[in-house]
């Protein structure tokens, strides 16, 4: 098997930026690898009474711009390569929605579905007692990403503040709202994304009504994002999960179909049991067959590297939003080009999760709550301000959404990098 580094491909994306922005070579060499990471042993008394060791990760790749910022990710494939890259793709979506944090990642190598209730809580609590000396509201904060969500950041802020002795809500965002969470954290991320795809397919002069949409993953994020795409025209033709997908020609009815995923959630509360395959009415695809088919908008929202090498020739779509992080490789970024296929770029389509983050900590520090109408103004207003940018970089230079968007972004962590001096490092 040829072994692919995730963190290595990503950092191909910098290279190809570089040839458009002036930035130091102290700050390159910063860049070049996480700033610092944690690899933990959790151990998890199981409900039948014995133990089980996990492995659990936080790394953060840079903090010149602020603390730490980014999300926790439950999934068997969680590996230190894993989290180092969305480490690093955070330090370029913070950069590029100019939010005062540098780039941080954590996870947990679990299939967190097969745990019960009580089995998730304290594996959660295990993993905040393990990082603690590692996180806090000026060094490193965390927020959901795949496999966690509200209830689990809340147990994460309840354990992190008995350890501190003293409630200490701003450490995570993406909580309950009654543990101090922000009105539209939990929308964040589809709203961030609708928002992007409108102002972008616009350009193209491509609207709602003519266009026909794939999207795969069917969580917090890909569900939310079908629905708000379907209410306002597009044709949402299919979607999938971790079990396969589903294709209807004529559109597919998403608020239905989300609520009976959504009333599939299983004791725990957290994980959806059903499958949107289980749905009979429709024909049943493959999570391969639904990111080649001949649609206008095909929309990654699940996992990393979907779209490679091997089925970039397959790809019939004429844009592609990256809703999940790093789901196109940088060798099928270069064929998709090649076919004029548009790429709009993770560090991008779905900063709006981290954007309402941001939101939540000013909030969690200054005390002083918002409405679910002044956080989605906000959020609407910054994510159009930064795609506005990017698109003028792209046109400027001749170059894709993806290098203009690290061009951006790099710029501004360089100048912040070249602010800050050597600091304490060791000076010649
Ligand atoms: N949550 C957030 O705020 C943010 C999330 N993101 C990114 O968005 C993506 C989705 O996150 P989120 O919606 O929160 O995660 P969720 O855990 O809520 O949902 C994940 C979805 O992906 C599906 N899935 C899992 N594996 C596969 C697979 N191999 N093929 C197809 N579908 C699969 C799951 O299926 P099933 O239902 O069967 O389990 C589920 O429907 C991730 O890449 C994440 O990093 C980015 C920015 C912020
Ligand atoms: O909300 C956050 O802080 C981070 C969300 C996240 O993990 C991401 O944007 O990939």
């Amino acid at each position: 098997m040829i072994h692919f580094s995730l963190l290595a491909d990503a950092s191909t994306r910098i290279e190809r930026a570089l040839k458009y922005v002036e930035i130091s070579k102290d700050a390159m060499t910063r860049l070049q690898a996480p700033k610092a990471s944690v690899t933990v042993s959790i151990p998890l008394r199981l409900d039948d009474g014995s133990l089980q060791l996990f492995k659990g990760y936080r790394v953060r790749y840079d903090d010149t711009r602020g603390p730490g910022k980014g999300g926790i990710r439950y999934h068997p494939h969680v590996s230190i390569d894993e989290v180092e890259s969305l480490a690093f793709w955070m330090t370029f979506k913070c950069a590029l929605l100019n939010l005062p944090y540098g780039g941080a990642k954590g996870g947990i190598t679990v299939e967190a579905k097969t745990l019960s209730r009580s089995e998730l809580e304290r594996l959660s609590r295990g993993y905040i007692s393990a990082i603690a000396d590692f996180i806090g509201p000026d060094v490193d904060i965390l927020a959901p990403d795949m496999y966690t969500n509200a209830t689990i950041m809340g147990w994460m802020m309840d354990q992190y503040s008995i350890i501190q002795r003293r409630i200490t809500p701003s450490v995570v965002t993406g909580k309950p709202i009654s543990m101090g969470g922000s009105q539209g954290r939990e929308t964040a991320t589809s709203v961030g994304a609708f928002q992007v795809i409108n102002t972008l397919l616009e350009k193209f002069d491509q609207s709602p009504q003519k266009t026909t949409v794939a999207v795969q993953g069917f969580g917090n994020v890909g569900a939310m994002l079908a629905q708000l795409l379907s209410q306002v025209g597009y044709r949402v033709v299919a979607i999938s999960d971790s079990q396969g997908g589903i294709y209807a020609s004529q559109g597919l009815d998403i608020p239905s179909i989300r609520r009976y995923k959504m009333s599939s959630r299983n004791l725990q509360a957290v994980y959806c049991e059903s499958s949107v395959c289980n749905i009979v009415e429709h024909e049943v695809i493959t999570n391969a067959d639904l990111l080649a088919l001949d649609v206008d908008v095909l929309i990654p929202a699940a996992l990393e590297n979907q779209i490679t090498a091997d089925n970039a020739q397959q790809i019939q779509a004429k844009y592609i939003f990256e809703v999940a992080n790093g789901p196109v490789t940088s060798q099928a970024d270069q064929i998709l080009e090649q076919k004029g296929i548009y790429v709009f770029p993770d560090i991008l389509v779905n900063a709006g999760g981290v954007t309402v983050s941001y939101f939540e900590w000013v909030q969690n520090r200054s005390g002083l709550y918002w409405t679910g109408e002044e956080v989605n103004q906000r959020l609407k207003e910054r994510i159009t301000v930064e795609t506005e940018k990017t698109w003028s970089i792209a046109q400027e230079f001749g170059v894709s959404m993806r290098t203009a968007a690290y061009i951006h972004a790099l710029r501004r962590l360089g100048e912040a990098m070249d602010a800050k001096g050597t600091g304490a490092d060791n000076k010649k």
